[in-house]
This record gives structure tokens, sequence and C-alpha cells, in this order.
């Protein structure tokens, strides 16, 4: 199972793949008579009048029509909830979750999901869920697609395989990967039980930042990321697809597999992406830039500079800074920052905040190094150091992220995580 497999590369390039010779119409998208007696079908992932740069769409070549299907049913989920929350008091306090378990009850990465905290409006097509995927055992003969948004995977434990409707994708611990909006996926566990972290992007698709006068290039560079190659399964049995869409779960039954695309092109496919890959650029003199310099991907909002969601990670780098406390300076933000763990520790909380773990600093809430970071870091003797054996990442977003009721009340949150900036006493005495 555990296959060497092949993939494009090139952030938002206009792929082309195709899984049988000439499967491919040349010339144009849709003949009169597809080669192979294929179905043409264009998947959208942005309006068609969306600017030609922002533009997303692709050009199936498959068995039958994805409307070839049942018709939809609702199923209940218990723990995939979706924004806007009713009813729910949201506490502006700061947060923080141990990893919660991988239990030995049966999931798939469907059936496990938990939602941690949610904002914006999926109807309305703004903000994420963020949520938390554990899952045991693969999907079988069932298929997924998200109607209420993109998703993005931060795995954080074992190999995962995702059958896509374009193509297959391995991805681990340290990449992450990126579904469309739409796409039908199914995700199973190649090495063991998998857990990570998923943002469900309700708003405009992730797009890489701008680097200004960085140039031309740096940070997370285009070619790096991945793209499937064509892959299909031509499968005469049942199979379940599941949906979510406007907040709600629904099941249709086919009579055949979803994954019977035999060729395709165009630019909106799914990806991944190895972070190791991602040029870090930092200060050479003094002071801590703002984090916005590790930035991977964003969701703009309608506002220019304000994320609906920018994904952030903090990679191993060295640190050169002079003259300069080094760690996170203590900050209020407008932007609300929701962190997890992928490996290791993360340089402003050394203990208390685990791998597969989470924080929340909201909209305006104080926060920064707990209390022994700061200690050190004011008298440390500062040398170039290497910041090594750690990737934290941040899903931060303009909009308050609420966290659910499920997050607010489980065992794993740390009620005592206010503690740790106790030990900030006043060395204030008057004199400069
Ligand atoms: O709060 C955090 O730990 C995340 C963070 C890191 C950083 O280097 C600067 C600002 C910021 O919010
Ligand atoms: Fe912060």
């Amino acid at each position: 199972m555990n296959e060497t497999l092949s993939y494009l590369h090139g952030f938002g390039n206009e792929h082309e793949t195709e899984a049988l010779p000439g499967a491919l119409p040349q010339g144009q998208f849709s003949p009169q008579r597809c080669p192979y007696g294929l179905y043409a079908e264009q998947f959208s992932s942005t309006a068609f009048t969306a600017p030609r740069a922002a533009n997303r769409r692709s050009w199936t070549y498959r068995i039958r029509p994805s409307i070839v299907m049942g018709e939809y049913q609702p199923i209940p989920h218990e723990h995939w909830c979706t924004a806007p929350q009713q009813g729910v008091a949201v506490p502006p306090n700061v947060m923080r979750w141990d990893p919660l378990p991988l239990d030995d009850q049966p999931m798939d990465f469907v059936s496990g999901m938990v939602t941690m905290a949610v904002n914006g409006d999926a109807k309305a097509q703004h903000g994420v869920g963020i949520h938390v995927y554990r899952a045991n055992v693969g999907m079988g003969d069932s298929a997924f697609y998200n109607a209420d948004g993109e998703m993005l995977l931060v795995p954080q434990q074992g190999l995962l395989l995702a059958t896509t409707e374009l193509g297959r994708l391995q991805v681990g611990p340290g990449e992450i990967l990126v579904i469309p909006r739409g796409i039908k996926f199914r995700i199973d566990p190649l090495d063991g039980p998998i857990r990570g972290y998923v943002c469900e992007n309700y708003g405009a698709p992730f797009i890489l930042p701008e680097r200004g006068p960085v140039g031309a290039n740096g940070y997370a560079n285009d070619r790096d990321f991945q793209y499937p190659v064509a892959w299909f399964e031509d499968k005469e049995t049942p199979h379940r697809l599941i949906t979510k869409f406007c907040g709600g779960f629904h099941q249709a039954m086919l009579g055949h597999s979803p994954f019977d695309v035999v060729a395709w092109t165009g630019n909106s496919a799914p990806y991944k992406y190895e972070l190791a890959r991602f040029n870090v650029m930092n200060t050479v003199s003094f002071d801590h830039p703002d984090p916005s310099i590790f930035t991977v991907l964003t969701s703009p909002s309608d506002t220019e500079g304000w994320a609906n969601l920018d994904f952030v990670i903090f990679p191993p780098r060295w640190m050169v800074a002079e003259n300069t406390f080094r760690p996170p300076w203590y900050h209020r933000n407008i932007m609300s920052e929701f962190m997890g763990l992928i490996e290791g520790s993360y340089d402003a909380k050394e203990s208390g905040f685990e791998p597969g773990g989470m924080s929340l600093h909201n909209c305006m809430t104080p926060h920064g190094p707990e209390a022994a970071v700061f200690e050190k870091a004011t008298k440390v003797e500062l040398a170039p150091q290497r910041y090594e054996d750690t990737m934290a990442f941040m899903f931060e977003s303009r909009y308050a992220i609420e966290p659910t009721p499920y997050a607010q009340r489980c065992p794993q949150r740390q009620q005592d995580y206010l503690r740790c900036w106790d030990g900030l006493k006043k060395h204030f005495n008057g004199q400069a």
C-alpha cells in the first residue's frame, strides 16, 4: 500500500494529467465525444467571472458524471460543528488543551472529527472551522466532500493516503494537504492511527502571500507545491458519498466508485507541501518581527491585508537578533490566534504546550511568553542560536475564534493555563 506516488509541481498551475494515453481532449474542453467514451465535467472553485489571476477551475474526464447518484439523506454528526454557533457563550480567556487522545474504538477521518472552534458564517462564505481529526480505520467504500469549505489538513501523527477525484497524495507530519471545497476524497491511515489539525476554510481559497520587497523568491516557493496525477478505479459496487452542506451532513448511495476521473486539466486540485521547504526570512539585526513573515498560505477577506485566515508556521531556524528580547513579545492583537504543535516545543511556552496540543489567544486577549521564558530570555547571553526540534503553527483570523462547547468543557482543557504567567513579577523600582 505504501507505494511511491508521483506529483505535478507548481502552485495554482494549469496542470494536465491523464491515467490512460490520449484521455485528455486536445485543443478544447468539451468535444462532442470525449476519448474513451468519458464524460466531461467542469469543477469550479471560484465564480466563473472571478478575475483571471484568482480564477480556479478544473475539467475532469470521468466514467460517469457526478450526478449519477442516489438522493441525499440527512445523517447526524455529533462533534463536527459549523459557524455560526447558536447560543454558545464565548469567554475571552486564554485557553490551552492537551492533545485529544487516540481512542481504541474504530473511527475514520469523518466520524472522528471534533470541532474545537469556529468563526464567521459558513453560508456567507467567510470564517473557518478548526477541528482535530483522529482515525484508526480507513473510510472503506465511503467518500466525502465538503460544500462548506476548503480543507487544510495539518498532520501531527501518522501517514495518510488521500484518495481524491483528481488522484492520490501521501501525506504525513511535517507536510500539509489542501483539498478544495467540493472535491470528493477519502482518507486512509497507512501505518497506524492518524491525528492532526484541520482548518475548514469557508472563505476564499488559500493563495500564497505577497512577497513585497523580499522579491521573487522565498517564503513558500510555488514550485514546492505538489499536485496528484490522474488516478481512477472502475468499480461497479455500492459506494457511499457523504457531504457536509450548510453545516449539515448528508449521505447518498452510488452504484460505482466516485474516483473515476481518468484525466483532468486545470488549476483547482488538491495539493500538498512539505513545511521544511519553507524558506524562512527573519531579522539579521534586532527586534522580533511580526509573525506574518512566517505565513505559508493566506485566505484573503474582502479587506486587503485582513486575512480570513493566515496559516503561519514557526519552523526550525537560526535566531541571531542582537540586544533583543527574542521570544514573541507580549501583545494584544485584533487578529485571533489558534495554535497547534506538530513536533518538539515552542519557544514562548517551554512546558504545557505539547505536540498535538492547542492554544487559543483571542481578539484583544493579552498573551506572550510564560514567566520562565521571560526570565531566561532577559538574562541569557545572546549568541547565534539554532532553534531545533520545533514546528508550531498558527491559524490566525480577523474574526474572533469561538471555542465550541466541547472544547470549553472537555477534560483536555487546561484549567490552570493562566497560571503560567503568575511568576511575572514586578521589576520596576523607579530607577532606569
Ligand atoms: O502568540 C504567539 O505565540 C504567536 C506569535 C508569535 C510571534 O513570534 C509573534 C506574535 C505572535 O502572536
Ligand atoms: Fe500571539
